[in-house]
Order: C-alpha cells, then structure tokens, then sequence
C-alpha cells in the first residue's frame, strides 16, 4: 500500500518583503491557499501537520475549512530552520548565504530536520496520505533525502508558495519523488515566493 506526502509550502506572508519574520497570509497569500485546498479536495488523507508559524498555521486553517474532515496539527518538526552548513564540495556562489548564519543554528536546524526524516519518512501499515504545511528549507529538504543528493543541496532547490511537492513509498521500495513544486492550481499571478520570477 503506497504512502503518500504532500508537501506544501505556505501562502504568501504579508509584509514579507520588509522583513517581517512572520505574520498574516496577504490576499496573495489566502487565494493561493484556497487554490491549492481545492486542488487538494480528492485527496482522502490520513493526517495532517503545519509549522507553528503563523503563516503556515493560516494556510492550515484555510485548507482546513475547505477539507472539514481534515484536522492540521502543529509540528515543530516543521518550523523553518536552516537544514545544513557550508560544505567543502558547495559551489561558492552559495556561501554569503550563510554569512549571519550561526554554528547554533545550523546544528537545530540539522538536529531538526533528522528527526523529521525519521517522523514523517517511517514505514507505516496500509495506504497513507499525509499533508505536511511547512516552508521552502524544510520541503528543498525532503526532496533532498529522498533524491540521496548531498545534504547542501537544499540551498539549490526552491518551491513557490502554495507549491504542491508530493513523495511517494511503495512497500520495499525507496521513497521517489512523484510531482515538485507544481503550480498547475495557481494563475501565473500567484506563482510567487521563487528567487527569480517565473516567465511561464
Ligand atoms: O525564508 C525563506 O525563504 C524560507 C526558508 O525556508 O521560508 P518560508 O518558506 O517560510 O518563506
């Protein structure tokens, strides 16, 4: 029986672009999480978890009231974090990235993400549909593992909000990467939250 984890990254936070560390969905923001709970409706899941930030946690709650008998719990597992350091083999375009980054931080965020692999990766009995709401690190993160790419290529790989990511495990078989970051729900208008603008 396949498990199935869709992974979803927020809707657009409001004032994100002057530096608010968290806030409110903006407009953006509550549309593209209405579109991706209708893309989402068929779907028969099994469980549901968001980041405690608020910006996940009110995408959540709009998916929610769309799919009622859906219940989003809030995982610390998921909070934002950074997955990983620099590493001698990352190109060195990369690296001022991670300039007011601390050691603190980078081994939380490490520590973090192991245990969301060994969480939400475990085989589990009988067919499963899990919905994971959480941000752009933490699902670049999952693809990572599941790829067996090296543990900095995270910082390579991006989603856009309200991007649908969805791995899948067949039993005896590795986790394999079905869909990433499809947009077919959003009108180009609400492709956001990518490093560069989208020409498609
Ligand atoms: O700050 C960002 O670019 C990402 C990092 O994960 O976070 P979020 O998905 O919350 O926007």
């Amino acid at each position: 029986m396949p498990h199935y984890i869709y992974l979803v990254r927020h809707g657009e936070q409001q004032d994100a672009e002057h530096g608010m560390p968290d806030g409110p969905l903006s407009a953006r923001g509550k549309r593209q999480a209405h579109l991706i709970a209708d893309r989402l409706s068929g779907v028969p899941f099994t469980g549901a978890w968001h980041s405690p930030l608020q910006r996940a946690a009110a995408t959540a709650e709009i998916i929610a009231e769309r799919l009622p008998s859906l219940t989003s719990e809030p995982s610390p597992l998921l909070f934002d974090c950074i997955p990983s350091g620099k590493a001698p083999e990352m190109p060195a375009a990369y690296a001022p990235f991670f300039g007011a980054v601390t050691e603190a931080e980078i081994e939380a965020g490490h520590a973090q993400m192991d245990d969301a692999m060994t969480e939400f990766l475990q085989a589990r009995p009988g067919e499963r549909h899990d919905l994971l709401i959480t941000h752009n690190f933490v699902i670049a993160w999952f693809v990572r593992e599941v790829l067996g790419a090296p543990d900095w290529r995270w910082i390579s790989i991006n989603q856009a909000n309200c991007g649908l990511t969805v791995l899948q495990q067949k039993p005896g078989r590795p986790w394999t990467l079905v869909t990433h970051n499809d947009l077919g729900h959003l009108p180009v208008e609400l492709r956001t939250g990518l490093p560069d603008p989208l020409m498609f």
